[in-house]
């Protein structure tokens, strides 16, 4: 079993991951489980959590000859993103993958270059259900100079289902703390039916009744790996179902949590283009407005907030007040206005610390930097000079994955308000304006 990076010492320690807590409900029990919260003072006992992921498959229905957990989606390795998804939750204090052999360097690999931290690699077993056991196996054991320890509840993810998010971890792993085991489902899109040897119909299931099984699933530690130990060597080569286990072998019934679309699980090329479809959809739906004068109302960037408010409304828009929370909640569009500087002073500013965030690892971050000139009182040398500065930021950022675009806006001496917001006004103020955009 390898500890990746070496040393790395698990989720609780500071370092570029990006987490964000989405609701008081989410962040209440969240510190619940972090054992911080109310809950503890009222004497309910945080369990430990960690997360086993099987990642040894060879994704054979996918038919490309890279594993699905390895395939690209934006340049970025379908498995980062899961990783990503279990690590930006704050209570799951340690993740075990299990990896083929031959993939252990690739997987290494991933982790150094999107800094995952905290993560132990695994060998993973010829079925699904062998690598679970072997990273279970790591979790239960006392090995020296091993920082694993074993967990009160274990979450089980498949590393091909991207999309999980942290209140159904959190549902299930609650639910799986008071039955002993728990698992997402989804309602059946098809009817399943059973075929005689045949060919023909043997019997259908009422639709209605059934339920697909997807994951995450958690179960009390224990209870999973008594499960496993106890199986037999069919179960081991042929289930495809962590919770029959825990009924079969532990009579556990599993609770069973209603889980989103978003939860199915990468098999098939298309899903590949689905899965990239989601991510983008995803880092489009928030766009922040910065700029330099954030007490006056009258503010042009203010104005500009108001108008892409009323223009996208399905986009969440916000001006950058706490700039640091706004990176951490994985915000990846940004409007900087410049009105109060000459230079591009606050662009500049947010360029740094989207830098030191290490933001755009995961995706490519877009700024937009406005500047607003007096077109009568700026000369001309100073305008060509702003022109020149805009594209070296470009050029260099665009190395960290930021996308840099300035936007000039020279106007005439008047001072510039965006309060227009009919097309008829609209007009009025293209032929008022001249707009240089590189
Ligand atoms: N020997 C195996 C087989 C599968 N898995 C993992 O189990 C998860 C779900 O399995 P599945 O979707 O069936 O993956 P593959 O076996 O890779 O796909 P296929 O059945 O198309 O070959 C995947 O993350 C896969 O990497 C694993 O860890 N070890
Ligand atoms: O959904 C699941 C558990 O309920 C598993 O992801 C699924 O069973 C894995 O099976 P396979 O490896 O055959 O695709």
């Amino acid at each position: 079993m390898e500890s990746w990076p070496p040393g790395g010492s698990g989720p609780a320690e500071a370092g570029p991951r990006l987490r964000g807590l989405r609701g008081a409900d989410l962040a209440a029990s969240a510190s619940l489980l972090s054992g911080a919260g109310a809950g503890a003072e009222a004497g309910c006992s945080a369990p430990a959590v960690a997360a086993v992921l099987p990642a040894g498959g060879s994704g054979e229905r996918m038919g490309v000859p890279t594993p699905k957990q390895f395939c690209p989606i934006l340049e970025r390795p379908l498995i980062s993103y899961t990783l990503q998804a279990l690590e930006r939750v704050s209570w799951i204090k340690d993740i075990v993958v299990a990896v083929t052999g031959e993939n252990m360097e690739a997987m290494k690999c991933i982790i150094q270059r999107y800094q995952h931290k905290g993560i132990s690699l695994v060998e993973s077993g010829v079925t699904r259900h062998r690598s679970i056991f072997n990273g279970l196996k790591a979790l239960a054991e006392d090995q020296p100079n091993c920082r694993l320890s074993k967990p009160e509840v274990v979450i089980i993810h498949d590393a091909v289902r991207p999309f999980v998010e942290e209140d159904v971890l959190l549902k299930v792993v609650t639910a799986a703390k008071e039955h002993g085991a728990a698992g997402a489902i989804r309602p059946l899109v098809s009817t399943v039916i059973s075929p005689s040897v045949d060919g023909c119909l043997d019997h259908s299931l009422e639709r209605a009744r059934h339920r697909a099984s997807e994951m995450p699933q958690a179960f009390l530690f224990d209870v999973i790996y008594e499960a496993y130990q106890q199986c037999s060597d069919y179960d081991l080569e042929f289930g495809t179902e962590c919770l029959h286990l825990a009924l079969k072998y532990c009579h556990i019934k599993a609770k069973l949590i209603e889980g989103s679309p978003d939860l199915w699980k990468v098999t098939y090329k298309r899903d590949l283009y689905a899965a990239e479809s989601i991510i983008k959809e995803r880092i489009s739906q928030q766009i922040c407005v910065v700029m330099d004068a954030k007490e006056d109302e009258e503010h042009v960037g203010h104005r500009l907030e108001e108008m892409l408010k009323n223009e996208l409304n399905h986009v969440k828009v916000t001006s950058g007040r706490d700039l640091q929370q706004i990176i951490l909640e994985q915000c990846y569009n940004f409007v900087c206005v410049n009105v109060m500087t000459s230079d591009f002073e606050e662009t500049q500013k947010l360029l740094n610390m989207l830098e030191e965030s290490n933001l755009s690892i995961l995706y490519p971050v877009v700024v937009i930097s406005v500047q607003f000139l007096d077109y009568e009182s700026v000369p001309f040398g100073q305008k060509m000079e702003n022109l020149m500065q805009i594209r070296e930021f470009a050029k260099e950022v665009k190395k960290t994955n930021i996308l840099l675009y300035g936007l000039l806006v020279y106007y005439p001496q008047e001072r510039i308000t965006l309060t227009i917001t009919k097309p008829e006004q609209r007009q009025e103020l293209k032929r008022r304006k001249k707009l240089s955009a590189y």
